[in-house]
């Protein structure tokens, strides 16, 4: 399967990098990057979500869960970002389990 959602996480976190060095105003990412909490916004929010992702599974909602598990791997990339981490890590990891 091949479509041009293809390379969207690589895209989102493209974003993500850009909002870290430039902290445009009106932006959510740049909120979570200059939060007062620091890291701990974007470890609340993961941790919220993925309540939110179980009870969407519990309840057989799979356009919930579309959304909820969306939610996690953004705020994730967000905080692999703030780790000085990136998808090359998360890849790396993920292909050493094969
Ligand atoms: N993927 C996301 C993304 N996923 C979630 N969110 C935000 O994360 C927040 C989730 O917090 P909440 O759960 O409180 O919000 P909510 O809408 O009530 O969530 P649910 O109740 O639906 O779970 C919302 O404000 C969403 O807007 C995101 N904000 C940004 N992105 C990506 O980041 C890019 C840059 O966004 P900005 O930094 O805002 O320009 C966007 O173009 C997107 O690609």
């Amino acid at each position: 399967m091949s479509d041009d959602t293809d390379d969207v996480i690589d895209d989102v976190f493209a974003v993500i990098e850009d909002r870290k060095a430039n902290l445009p105003e009106d932006s959510y990412t740049t909120s979570l990057f200059t939060h007062e909490k620091g890291e701990n916004a974007v470890l609340e929010k993961l941790g919220e979500e993925s309540t939110e992702l179980i009870l969407a599974a519990k309840d057989d909602d799979r356009e919930e869960l579309a959304h909820e598990a969306a939610d996690i791997v953004y705020h994730m990339l967000v905080l692999l970002s703030m780790k000085e981490m990136d998808l090359a890590d998360l890849r790396a990891e993920l292909a050493e389990r094969r």
